[in-house]
């Protein structure tokens, strides 16, 4: 017998009674087969002429095989007989000698395409101008560090000076690692500000002279029923959230169009693709934001202009903490489903590789948000009554 072939099985004589004819079947235990050593099991049920018959099928180099296997199935139980052939003939197939070594083969080619694709996400990132906007905080500090560690050229944008100060100190103090790293820039702007976005634009580009990957990340939630929210909350949220990173990627085109090369990353959220009460003026930012890149993706593809947009679920920063309300106060809370979200290291090691990869559109957030979001669009019903009941316990629950 060949190594890794399997042994067949053992022929036994059926239950007396039955004998060869359609008698009742009976179940045999394993018995030893002669000369090989090992115990392999009759096939339950057949008789010995049956089982004649399939050892003539089961040999491939049998010139009877294929008729006898014929004959049998048209004179027993077909089915029964017809699974246990196969099964035996996929356990033949697998350890004959072709299928491992494909199998090997798929698992090395595999591998190595995902090595390669990581060597060249590396390289992309490498020395890259990077310009990330709300890095003074969350997920954007988190994405400075990975970006920065990756050997990216980093121009750090935020309201807040001395919180800039620090994480480039902070960075820039950090251990050499293989890859070599650079000292980041700083460009100090509100994003909610338009007249600042020509001038900090004008101050970006200044750094390293060109731009190859802007991430817009900055952005205020807020939390309010939409019953109470002035108009001028609203217009705060979709002026951070939107027309911000909106002005500022229009401001940063040019220069990619002109070298025929650039990236705009924009971090959304889940609620850019569902909408959950009493978050109107953030789900509404998101919408918007969701759409408006998809259409620069189109337009911008005869530039060869990537366009990223992510959608996380809840991650652990301070966004709920600087939530703004119904009455423009902040918030001033960490939320539950806040504290526990991921965190913002993870995520942006998730980022990194979502723009490392070019991809188009990502989601970053557990099953459920995932599902909501594919109930949103085939069950749309199923879905606002769902929404509609939270809403509910919501309000419910701020009354107690
Ligand atoms: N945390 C979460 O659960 C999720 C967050 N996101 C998104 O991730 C992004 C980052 O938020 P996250 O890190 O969580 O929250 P944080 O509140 O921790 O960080 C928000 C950042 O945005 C900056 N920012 C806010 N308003 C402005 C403005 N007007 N001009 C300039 N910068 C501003 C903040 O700067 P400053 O320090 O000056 O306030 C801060 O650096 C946001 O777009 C958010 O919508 C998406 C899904 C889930
Ligand atoms: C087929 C079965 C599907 C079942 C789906 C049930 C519907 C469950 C609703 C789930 C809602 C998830 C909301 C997720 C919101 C989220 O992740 O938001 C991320 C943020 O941006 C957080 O901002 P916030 O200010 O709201 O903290």
């Amino acid at each position: 017998m060949r190594p890794g072939r399997r042994h067949l099985p053992a022929l036994v004589p059926a239950d007396p009674g039955a004998g060869a004819g359609f008698g009742p079947r009976t179940t045999r235990p394993p018995i030893p087969t002669h000369g090989s050593g090992s115990s392999t099991q009759a096939i339950p049920g057949l008789t010995p002429r049956d089982h004649e018959l399939l050892l003539k099928a089961r040999t491939p180099r049998h010139h009877g095989g294929h008729c006898a296997q014929r004959r049998l199935l048209g004179t027993r139980d077909s089915s029964r007989l017809g699974k246990s052939l196969l099964k035996v003939r996929i356990m033949d197939f697998i350890t004959s000698t072709a299928i491992l070594p494909l199998l090997f083969g798929c698992v090395g080619i595999f591998s190595l395409f995902k090595l390669l694709q990581w060597i060249r996400m590396r390289a992309y990132l490498r020395n890259a101008v990077v310009v990330i906007t709300g890095a003074t905080s969350g997920l954007g500090r988190e994405c400075a560090r990975v970006f920065y560690t990756a050997g990216a050229k980093l121009v750090l944008c935020g309201r807040n000076q001395k919180a800039l100060e620090e994480l480039t100190k902070e960075l820039t103090a950090s251990p050499a690692t293989k890859v070599q790293t650079h000292k980041p820039y700083m460009v100090t702007f509100d994003l909610a500000d338009p007249g600042a976005i020509i001038a900090a634009t004008a101050e970006i580009l200044q750094c390293f002279g060109y731009v190859d990957v802007l991430i817009n990340n900055a952005g205020i939630s807020y939390r309010g029923a939409i019953v109470d929210t002035t108009t001028d909350v609203d217009k705060k949220v979709m002026e951070t959230n939107y027309f911000g990173p909106v002005a500022l990627t229009k401001a940063l085109l040019p220069s990619m169009i002109k070298r025929r090369q650039g990236h705009i990353v924009v971090i959304s959220s889940i609620q850019g693709k569902i909408s959950i009460p009493f978050r109107s003026a953030y789900a509404a930012s998101k919408h918007a934001t969701q759409a408006f890149f998809d259409c620069l993706r189109a337009e911008m593809e005869q530039y060869e202009i990537e366009v990223t947009v992510i959608s996380p679920g809840y991650i652990h920063t301070n966004l709920s903490l600087n939530a703004v309300t119904a009455d423009g106060s902040t918030y001033g809370v960490m939320d539950k489903t806040t504290a526990q979200g991921r965190s913002p290291v993870e995520v942006a090691r998730d980022v990194l590789a979502a723009v490392g990869k070019k991809k188009k559109d990502v989601i970053l957030a557990d099953l459920l948000p995932s599902l909501a979001i594919y109930l949103r669009t085939l069950a749309p019903g199923l879905f606002f009554s769902l929404m509609a009941s939270r809403a509910r316990k919501e309000r419910k629950s701020k009354n107690c």
